[in-house]
């Protein structure tokens, strides 16, 4: 069975209205598309929660800070929907450009600090473009619960502070970053890739699980973070745009790891950004 599509917010709103007359609870699950095994085990677990699960597809362009990164961003509806019908998924909400900005549009969303850094400092107006798209579609799907991959996990922690900042009525569920079998994070941006550059890609995981474990045996953070950055371009990897640790909830930089921590990286492999995170835990713990 295919998957219905709606592309009004009026429509939407209509059919989760129908919804929730019959008591159903409602989940959504942002999506930019090109849709992956990773974009579907959001959607499972959605499918675990709510009873009715709206998933959306809209390519933001107040995200993009280049052109030509929107211009080549893969869109790829008819197989997006082709995979959300057999998952169980009740509606794919696909807004145009005009639908979700108006002529006129003029608000933005900005969550301060936890933006700033990381990939906020280097894809500025990025995270404003997210958090403003974000908190639209809560809006406009009323959902009482929302699905985010740990593969974003700037993002992840922005959209948790935006919900408590603005009080939105909505539960964020991380979701456990999907991985290839060599380890290398599923994105959509994993089919520019040379068969060269898929060859080298994994080496980024495997360079932040090796880091991982020297912390958590009690290597000291700055030489080990040096020793890994040397380590993802002597693999192959042309710049390391960052490559930090930081605190778990807060995003604030760690130089200690005394309370547990994320080590993510935003690194370019020929002419695809390419990003990660891990979770570190603290200092002799075993998990
Ligand atoms: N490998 C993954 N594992 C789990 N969740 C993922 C993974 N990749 C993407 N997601 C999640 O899917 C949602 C939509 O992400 P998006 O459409 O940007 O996919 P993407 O593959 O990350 O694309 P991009 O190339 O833009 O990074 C986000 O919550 C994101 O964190
Ligand atoms: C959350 C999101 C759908 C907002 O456009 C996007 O940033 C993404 O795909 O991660
Ligand atoms: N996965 C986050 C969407 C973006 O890269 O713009």
């Amino acid at each position: 069975m295919s998957v219905p599509i709606i592309r009004t917010v009026t429509e939407l709103r209509t059919v989760v209205a129908g919804w929730r007359r019959s008591g159903a609870t409602v989940a959504v699950v942002p999506t930019m598309g090109a849709l992956h095994e990773g974009h579907l085990s959001l959607v499972r677990a959605a499918l675990q929660k709510a009873d009715r699960v709206v998933v959306t597809l809209f390519v933001n362009p107040k995200q993009f800070n280049s052109a030509a990164d929107l211009a080549a961003y893969p869109r790829t509806e008819n197989q997006d929907a082709a995979k959300l019908g057999p998952l169980g998924a009740h509606l794919l909400y696909v807004p145009d450009g005009e639908e979700m900005y108006p002529a006129g549009f003029a608000t933005t969303v900005s969550v301060a600090a936890i933006g700033e850094g990381l990939c906020g400092a280097f894809r500025p107006g990025h995270f404003d473009g997210v958090a403003t798209v974000v908190a639209k579609l809560f809006l406009q799907t009323a959902a009482d619960f929302a699905f985010f991959g740990e593969k974003d996990f700037q993002q992840l922690q922005l959209v948790r502070r935006m919900v408590r900042d603005l009080d939105i009525p909505i539960t964020i569920t991380p979701c456990p970053t999907v991985r290839e079998a060599d380890g290398l994070a599923l994105s959509s941006r994993n089919a520019r890739l040379s068969p060269a550059e898929r060859a080298v890609a994994p080496r980024l995981a495997s360079i932040l699980l090796e880091a991982a474990d020297r912390f958590t045996r009690g290597s000291c953070v700055l030489p080990t973070l040096a020793e890994a950055r040397a380590a993802i371009l002597s693999a192959g990897y042309r710049e390391v745009e960052y490559l930090e640790l930081r605190g778990e909830a807060d995003l604030q930089p760690m130089t200690n790891v005394d309370r547990p921590a994320r080590l993510l990286v935003a690194a370019w492999l020929g002419d695809t950004r390419l990003i990660d995170n891990i979770r570190t835990s603290p200092v002799g713990s075993t998990n």
